[in-house]
């Protein structure tokens, strides 16, 4: 966006432009860095933070508070010493921690006039155009009347299939949401590095400008906080799908996040890789777990990838899954590859006697989203989309799956 920047402090070298310049910022905050180490949430450090966001609330700059810490705070007063593995304590302790932690947030912005209002999302209601919307009306309208939206993914109810997993790429997908020209993503850890921090000899990378600066880097899970949860991996995939997105991203240390909305060169920058993409597509793609594949005749295939039109049930030859209207689902080719999601418009048991031979729409073509590209040549076959245009995040599911997720809500 064309704006003047923000005054930052003069005389300083190498100020962030981007961040200088940004009206509305997406700030995620992590559990370690809201946490004492005996457990329970920690209210100096609570208060540290909005201390600083609310500077930025005076400089004229909406902020949207993506925190963690729910289960972290529901710990101790239900007796637990450490973050449960099942997902019905990990609830439980969300229960009772999610209410103390907007009411320390409460208590502490009111120390500086400010109203906050509580947004609990899962990844089921956002991946829906019309949820998705009214998501985006109680935000906007939370901020227009000058309110700190305080987002968290709402763990009483997500279960593994409907959940994020991680509040990283929830604040990726908020930043999006709200149209925001920023991203921080403050954690206990002052940056990427190119190996484990605690290694000696690790560097921390100060500018990724793509997916070629991050060759080589090795991104871990989870730190000794014992209440984190995605570690680096999340934050990079976080950032990869905000910086897709247009919209470039800091990270960096919770203590440091005052010298990172001023625009002082701390942690790691993210520059943006690509432009604002349509409203819920990005949703369709990221934050949703597919309910069901459907298998196309091979001119549906390329219709759908060339975004001609819907798909028709013409162009269906099976279909999968016990989905119903609204729900996500793969489109396959006749090899059985997965060339783009969709939002049904119709219900699984619906198909059978409408595939092959109706008009009937199974997928409005603003419900699709490609997950690769036709080829230039013409030659029918699909080429792979750019890594950088294209990065598929697991869901929290499929993480579970495939048994590569560091300890998660939901696993
Ligand atoms: N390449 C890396 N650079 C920086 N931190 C890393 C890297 N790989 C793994 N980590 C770990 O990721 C941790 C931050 O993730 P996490 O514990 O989930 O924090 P949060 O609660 O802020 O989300 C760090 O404490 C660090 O130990
Ligand atoms: N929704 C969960 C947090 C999940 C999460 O991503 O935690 P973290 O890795 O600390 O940002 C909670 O409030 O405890």
């Amino acid at each position: 966006m064309n704006r003047p920047p923000r005054s930052g402090p003069t005389g300083e070298p190498a100020l962030r432009t981007d961040v200088l310049t940004a009206r509305r910022i997406v700030v995620k905050v992590g559990s370690s860095s809201l946490t004492t180490a005996s457990g329970g949430l920690d209210s100096d450090r609570v208060d540290a933070l909005v201390d600083v966001l609310s500077r930025s609330r005076t400089t004229d700059t909406e902020v949207v508070l993506v925190s963690s810490g729910a289960i972290a705070a529901g710990l101790a007063p239900l007796g637990l010493t450490e973050r449960p593995r099942d997902l019905a304590r990990q609830q439980a302790a969300a229960c009772v921690g999610q209410g103390l932690l907007v009411a320390r947030y409460t208590a502490s912005f009111a120390r500086h006039g400010l109203r906050v209002g509580q947004v609990l999302l899962t990844a089921d209601d956002i991946s829906r155009r019309a949820h998705y919307r009214n998501a985006y009306r109680a935000l906007a309208q939370v901020l227009a009347m000058g309110a700190v939206p305080v987002v968290n993914e709402n763990d009483t109810v997500a279960t593994a299939e409907i959940r994020f997993g991680d509040n990283d790429r929830l604040a990726a997908l908020v930043a999006h949401l709200v149209r925001a020209d920023l991203l921080v993503l403050l954690s206990d850890v002052d940056g990427l590095y190119d190996g484990d921090p605690r290694r000696p000899g690790s560097r921390r990378l100060r500018e990724i400008r793509g997916g070629q600066d991050l060759v080589g880097v090795e991104i871990g899970s989870a730190g000794s906080s014992g209440v984190g949860t995605g570690g680096m991996v999340t934050k990079v995939e976080a950032a990869r799908i905000a910086t897709d997105a247009g919209i470039p991203v800091v990270l960096t240390a919770a203590r440091h996040a005052a010298d990172a909305l001023a625009g002082r060169e701390t942690g790691t920058f993210f520059h943006r890789t690509g432009e604002r993409s349509a409203d819920h597509l990005l949703w369709l793609e990221h934050a949703s777990s597919p309910r069901g594949t459907v298998r196309l005749t091979p001119p549906a295939a390329r219709a759908v990838l060339q975004r001609r039109g819907p798909l028709l049930a013409d162009g269906v030859t099976h279909a999968d899954g016990d989905f119903v209207a609204g729900d996500p689902v793969e489109l396959l080719d006749e090899n059985g590859r997965v060339v783009a999601r969709g939002l049904a418009g119709l219900d699984a048991r619906e198909l059978p006697r409408l595939q092959g031979r109706s008009t009937r729409e199974v997928v409005h073509q603003d419900d699709l989203v490609p997950l690769v590209r036709p080829a230039p040549s013409g030659d029918g076959a699909p080429a792979p989309a750019p890594a950088r245009v294209r990065v598929r995040i697991r869901t929290a599911a499929e993480y579970a799956r495939a048994g590569t997720a560091p300890d998660r809500p939901g696993d």
